[in-house]
């Protein structure tokens, strides 16, 4: 199974910890093409501005997430390319997962909110203490469909 993973990066890196969290939960499941978003290294100029640019890394990530069977996205620090990238796999028709931290105290975009459907497009309030709990659950659920 592709994974791809979703992560704040230019919009803010406070929540780096939490990534590494749900990337190192995710790998039990399967590939996860964008381990990088969770790196510690990785800052909000973003991968280095890649030798080949931006275009290099938009390319690159609409590849991935062709590629991928699920989407899962830790969407509490809003980001620009995380919504994106979300309606990009809207537009697949991918299974997605949106992870959103209410003790933020943030009102989640209702463009995010409000696309879930419980079954193709899940969104979750969690705390960071159970976020592999949800992870498990998600996954076995994904299993039997
Ligand atoms: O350097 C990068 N590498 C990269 O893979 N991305 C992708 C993956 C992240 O899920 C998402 C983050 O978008 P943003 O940088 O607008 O917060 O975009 C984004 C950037 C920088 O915008």
């Amino acid at each position: 199974m592709f994974v791809y993973f979703c992560g704040s990066i230019r919009g803010g890196r406070d929540d780096v910890d939490v990534y590494r969290k749900i990337v190192i939960r995710l790998k039990q499941y399967g590939t996860v093409l964008t381990e990088h978003v969770s790196s510690t290294e990785l800052t909000d100029r973003g991968e280095d501005a890649s030798e080949a640019g931006d275009r290099f890394i938009h390319d690159r990530d609409v590849d991935w997430l062709r590629q991928s069977d699920v989407i899962v996205a830790e969407v509490t620090q809003p980001s620009l390319g995380v919504g994106y990238e979300l309606g990009r796999g809207v537009a697949m028709a991918k299974k997605i997962l949106c992870l959103f931290r209410s003790s933020s105290g943030r009102t989640l975009s209702a463009m995010i909110r409000g696309a879930a459907d419980g079954e193709q497009f899940v969104v979750k309030d969690y705390s960071e203490d159970k976020v592999e709990n949800i992870l498990d659950e998600f996954f076995s659920n994904l299993k039997r469909t």
